[in-house]
């Protein structure tokens, strides 16, 4: 996918905020700090649009992010950061449930787990609830390219086999460092976008 255009439409916390002018839609969904704004990054081919941090809760409201006038990445704020208020955590699972929910264009949930690590209880949690809305799921195994090739197929494997996936999701190993998986990626978001 060549991207020539790609902004920030709207930071939203409330329904009433999201566009109005609908496309096809992606969220990123992942713990806090997993690399979803980096994924962004990489699949448009921009350093810093999606904001990261090397700090975990960077990304604290829902961000329209329009592609070529024709998709929207929504970057989504992390779950599972320790740091979080009682009070947050709940704004935050209000927020996401209003979006998950009822999101019409919302075509495919990615959703970004550290490749290096087997899914986490909050991993599994969230795959769990995104198939709850009956909402495919694209899962992205990220940081490839801290893990030695020969270990690379097991841990994909070990991955696939913690979160119990649906045969129908698709699971893609991902580098945002070295770009590896993102031709897949995109093959994985076209796949959701009707010609
Ligand atoms: N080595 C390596 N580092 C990565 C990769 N993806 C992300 N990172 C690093 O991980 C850190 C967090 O990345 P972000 O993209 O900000 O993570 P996020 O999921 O958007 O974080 P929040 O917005 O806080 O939820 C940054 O320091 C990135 O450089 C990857 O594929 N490989
Ligand atoms: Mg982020």
């Amino acid at each position: 996918m060549k991207v020539n255009q790609a902004e920030i439409v709207i930071s939203a916390v409330s329904e009433n905020q999201y566009p109005q002018e609908q496309y096809p839609e992606f969220a990123l969904a992942g713990r806090s700090n997993v690399g979803k704004s980096s994924l962004i990054n990489k699949l448009i081919n921009r350093k810093n649009l999606a904001r990261t941090s090397s700090k975990p809760g960077k990304t604290q409201t829902l961000n329209f992010y329009l592609i070529n006038e024709s998709l929207y990445f929504v970057d989504v704020p992390g779950y599972g950061y320790a740091q979080v208020s009682k009070k947050e955590r709940a704004k935050w699972g209000g927020m996401m449930e209003q979006y998950f929910k009822n999101r019409e264009p919302l075509r495919a949930v990615i959703l970004i787990t550290d490749l290096r690590h087997e899914p986490t209880d909050d991993d599994i949690q969230m795959y769990d609830y995104l198939k709850f809305f009956e909402l495919p799921v694209i899962v992205i195994g990220t940081k490839l390219d801290k893990i030695p090739k020969t270990k690379q197929h097991k841990h994909i494997k070990r991955s696939k086999k913690v979160l119990e996936m649906d045969p129908n999701d698709i699971f893609i190993p991902f580098s945002a460092e070295t770009g590896e998986g993102k031709d897949a990626v995109w093959g994985a978001i076209k796949s959701f976008i009707a010609d």
